[in-house]
């Protein structure tokens, strides 16, 4: 109330008692000086009672000074206070002092910070990896279709391997709740050889099977046209009796003929698909959404990236962008942004594609995963369930169970000794043997068969391969008429050879997930299978840290004499003079045949002119 006088307005002449403006003006200095004092020492009192530190307290507890009910005397308290006070005031101006200042020069190490998974990911189905002890009936399954049960019966598969038994009644359920629900996305990630195709066969087929459309409703991307060629022909396989029709585009015909398989105009409705399943490669499928009039995907319920994790970071031309483009402009549906589902959209796009992702490989990487947009997803994995929310966890990989691995260690000239000893002397046959690039491929062809005299049968499998040579060659494998094929890791993906005993990986192989692939082109279907990897000296400790960094650790060691490897050494020499003599003799043909190529060309155009 005192202050208050500052704001008195006299109203009336003579209402203040003091009329001299100096004398009140000293009265009212004098009394703002005690008040603000007075606030002083109380405001001093309040910091110092609620920001005491711990220590103090400590102290206080520790001499008795509290009483019955806990509670600290506050006048004790306020006694210490007083006393540390300074100190109190020292350190928290320390304290202000030790903030961090963003941008500040602090390069300390910073703590590590841990990778949350999302509960899809950390908690996935587990698949087993055991192919030996299957229990799941084909007759017995009665959500399977009975022609299919007899397709597949008559295709010598009695029982579903584990990754089927779980993956085809989850799609399949999926499937026959109401339209309004979308079905959930599935990423399956089980070892090479396990029977993943069918597990995404099967289904597509049955629910496609009962359908009379003129649409296409599902389809197969791949990476590389051998497979897609594989794939194409086990949808062909177990649909004979169905009236479901498959479609290759991969590119090994001319793009007109894959129109005129896949298109056709009628009069009452227009552009009409011919084919109710694609299976295509990323590459010709971006060719048709430009080039084929009335290629459509708008009714497209199924959508299957095999090979995933190699479709992931497979940019050829800009497929997944493309597709995105074509499926938004159609259904008007946002590719994968599920963010504005409402009532009306649901019913509106209910054609929303069921992706299913597939492969041995398969990131379990939040942020590459997030690229497919993949609605409520659900995941299928053989890989141990431990650590899950690791760093680790995320680049697992599983091989199969009856696949025997193991590493040789040479130099540099012992790598063909190695080879030709285990063909020769260790009789292994039905080898695939894997090399980094397709010159060594050839050469390495090329030596084996001089070297072996007719006692190997070497043949190369490279991309520089036309298709019919290459089915050929595929052919004479199978037929035991090749012992030894030798190719790039072109071969190494998806590709399945039956009866492959033993792969050799000769050069080492650049990651985990080339390592996984090659070695898993043996020991498939429950099938032994032994895969051996020759390094240098030099290469060890780097081989180590791949197979580390797929959750591998120890492997064992295949040892040779030395003396063996030195006992065939000498026919070595001769045979690698004639090796670079064949080389040689190729290298000038082919010079030869394009320099006659472009003389042709010269005259031609002088003729023209
Ligand atoms: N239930 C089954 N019983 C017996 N053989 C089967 C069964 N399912 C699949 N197979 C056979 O197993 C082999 C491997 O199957 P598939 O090619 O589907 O493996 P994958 O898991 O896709 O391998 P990759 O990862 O290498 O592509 C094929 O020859 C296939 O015919």
């Amino acid at each position: 109330m005192e202050n208050m006088d500052l704001f008195v307005i006299n109203r009336y002449r003579h209402d203040s008692i003091d009329i001299d403006p100096t004398s009140q003006e000293l009265k009212h200095f004098e009394k703002l000086k005690k008040d603000i004092e007075k606030r002083k020492n109380e405001s001093f009192n309040h910091i110092m009672l609620h920001q005491k530190p711990n220590e103090t307290l400590n102290n206080v507890c520790e001499e008795n000074q509290i009483n019955s009910i806990g509670e600290v005397k506050i006048d004790m308290r306020i006694e210490e206070v007083k006393k540390s006070g300074k100190e109190i005031l020292n350190n928290s101006q320390k304290t202000i002092e030790e903030f961090k200042i963003i941008g500040g020069n602090d390069f300390a190490q910073k703590p590590k910070v841990q990778r949350i998974l999302p509960f899809w990911l950390s908690h996935p189905y587990s698949i087993s990896r055991d192919l030996q002890n299957v229990s799941f009936t084909v007759s017995e399954q009665d959500w399977l279709h009975n022609t299919l049960r007899s397709t597949l019966i008559s295709q010598g598969i009695s029982y579903l391997f584990p990754v089927q038994a779980q993956v085809i009644p989850f799609i399949l359920r999926e499937h026959y709740m109401p339209n309004c629900l979308w079905p959930r996305d599935i990423c399956v990630s089980a070892p090479t050889g396990s029977g993943k195709t069918l597990s995404f066969v099967i289904p597509i087929i049955q629910v496609l099977m009962n359908e009379t459309s003129h649409h296409i409703r599902a389809m197969v991307v791949l990476p590389v046209q051998e497979l897609a060629a594989q794939i194409a022909n086990v949808f062909k396989r177990y649909s004979v009796h169905t009236n479901v029709k498959i479609a290759l585009l991969s590119g090994t015909t001319p793009l007109h003929q894959e129109q005129q398989q896949i298109v056709r105009y009628t009069d009452s409705f227009g552009w009409i698909s011919k084919a109710n399943i694609v299976v295509c490669t990323a590459g010709r499928l971006v060719e048709h959404l430009k080039n084929t009039k009335g290629f459509s995907l708008k009714k497209l319920k199924f959508l299957v990236i095999d090979e995933a994790d190699r479709m992931m970071d497979n940019v050829q031309n800009d497929w997944l962008y493309h597709m995105d483009r074509h499926v938004k402009l159609e259904n008007e549906l946002m590719f994968g942004n599920v963010a504005n589902v409402n009532w009306n959209s649901v019913y509106k796009q209910s054609a929303h594609p069921h992706k299913l992702l597939f492969s041995a490989t398969l990131s379990q990487d939040p942020e590459k995963l997030e690229q497919w947009g993949l609605f409520q997803p659900k995941l299928f994995s053989a890989a141990p369930a431990t650590n899950v929310d690791d760093d680790d966890h995320i680049r697992k990989y599983t091989t199969p169970k009856e696949l025997k691995e193991e590493y040789i260690s040479c130099n540099g000239e012992q790598k063909p000794l190695i080879l030709y000893y285990l063909l020769m002397e260790m009789k292994w046959n039905k080898v695939l043997c894997f090399t980094n690039s397709s010159q060594t491929a050839h050469r390495l062809a090329v030596l084996l068969n001089a070297w072996g005299k007719g006692k190997i049968k070497a043949a190369e499998l490279s991309a520089a391969l036309d298709r019919v040579t290459r089915d050929s060659v595929l052919k004479n494998f199978m037929n035991s008429e090749i012992n030894i094929l030798i190719g790039t890791d072109a071969l190494a993906r998806g590709i399945d050879i039956p009866d492959c005993s033993y792969v050799i990986s000769y050069d080492l192989p650049r990651n985990i997930k080339t390592y996984i692939h090659r070695v898993g082109r043996t020991g498939r279907a429950g099938r032994s299978g032994h895969a051996l990897t020759i390094l240098l000296q030099t290469q060890l400790q780097l081989f180590m840290d791949i197979i580390k960094s797929g959750g591998k650790s120890n492997m064992p060691q295949m040892t040779v004499k030395p003396e063996t490897l030195s006992n065939i050494s000498e026919d070595y020499q001769k045979a690698i003079e004639e090796t670079k003599n064949i080389v040689h003799s190729e290298i000038n043909s082919k010079v030869k045949k394009s320099v006659a190529v472009k003389r042709g060309f010269k005259s031609q155009k002088r003729k023209i002119e």
